[in-house]
């Protein structure tokens, strides 16, 4: 048996970090301050951790930041609130909305509140058609993070099966509509299973790409898996350890243990598509911003 290559998400992360941060100077000396506002609505530790650590990236790389923290019982008209004071302040460049969102609040109305030219996570429904349309203004960070990190390991998709568990439209959707494009990094043959997906395993065994955003962990074991196929695991959940102490374990919704065995090539949990989804967000950041402020062409100059 021979051991999957580990697909880690750190090394790429760094790379795309310090193009950010040279841009985030570029844009300094011009005087325009990348400024990203956010809107957390949960009370999962896990979500909050995720949330906590954009606002310390994005200090560490000179963008500045404004929170609004909703609590998840309050009510819905908070988050809309939130949304549309962001929205309305010049100072605010770019624009993200933490999901889940709680059942109360009405998901497509946050989406349409949020201005196209400040979304970094391609939320908007005029974005998400652009996309699927094949004209991306912005691709959302965690898409981009599982397309990056199949190019940057020379994982090919062209013509072959991609399987994507799960169906949202932040993760799941766009990353169909981008593997399925033509094109390099694309033209794969796209699966997406979901709750409703009567065999799951029989899809999952004939996958050559398997990609997890389900958010439950052991989800799919190493049975389910065909022989050399490459795993992307995109979930990280929070379970309790052994040890009472700590704050639990990150864990993917693949059973890390047994794929060894069949899979060609994994990402590991924490470290795979988690750093990467962070480095592509500060990029969108940077991207929407100097877009905004007519300064896209000193971009990656120097
Ligand atoms: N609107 C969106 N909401 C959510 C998305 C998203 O892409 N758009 N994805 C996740 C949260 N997320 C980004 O927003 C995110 C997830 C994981 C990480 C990360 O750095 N993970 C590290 C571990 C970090 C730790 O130590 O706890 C890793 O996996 O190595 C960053 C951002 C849900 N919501």
């Amino acid at each position: 048996m021979t051991d999957p290559t580990m697909l880690a998400g750190g090394p790429l992360a760094d790379r795309l970090t310090a193009t950010v941060e040279r841009d985030v100077a570029t844009l300094r000396n011009h005087d325009v301050v990348p400024t990203l506002g956010t809107v957390l609505m949960t009370d999962d530790p896990t979500q909050r951790r995720f949330m906590d650590l954009k606002h310390e990236r994005c200090a560490s790389l000179g963008i500045e930041t404004v929170r609004v923290d909703v609590p998840a019982d309050a009510p819905a008209e908070r988050c809309y609130d939130a949304v549309e004071s962001l929205r309305a302040d010049d100072d605010v460049t770019a624009l993200f909305v933490q999901v889940p969102l709680p059942d109360h609040v009405d998901e497509q109305r946050v989406r349409s509140l949020v201005p196209a030219g400040k979304d970094v996570d391609c939320f908007t429904p005029e974005n998400l058609g652009r996309l699927v349309a094949g004209d991306p203004h912005v691709v959302p960070a965690t898409a981009a993070a599982v397309v990056r990190l199949l190019a940057e390991y020379d994982v090919e998709t062209a013509g072959r099966d991609v399987v994507v568990v799960g169906r949202d439209a932040v993760i799941a959707r766009p990353l169909a509509a981008l593997l399925s494009a033509n094109g390099p990094d694309g033209d794969a043959t796209v699966t997406l299973c979901h709750t409703a997906t009567t065999d799951l395993t029989a899809h999952t065994r004939r996958a050559d790409v398997l990609v997890t955003a389900a958010g439950h962990p052991g989800l799919v074991d190493g049975s389910m898996l065909g022989e050399g196929v490459v795993v992307v695991d995109v979930s990280a959940t929070r379970v309790q350890s052994d040890d009472s102490d700590s704050s639990g374990d990150l864990v993917g919704d693949v059973d890390a243990a047994s794929a060894r065995e069949p899979a060609s090539a994994i990402t590991p949990v924490p470290g795979g598509v988690g750093p990467l989804t962070m480095a592509s967000l500060v990029r969108n950041v940077v991207d929407v911003t100097g877009r905004a402020a007519g300064l896209e062409h000193v971009l990656g100059a120097e």
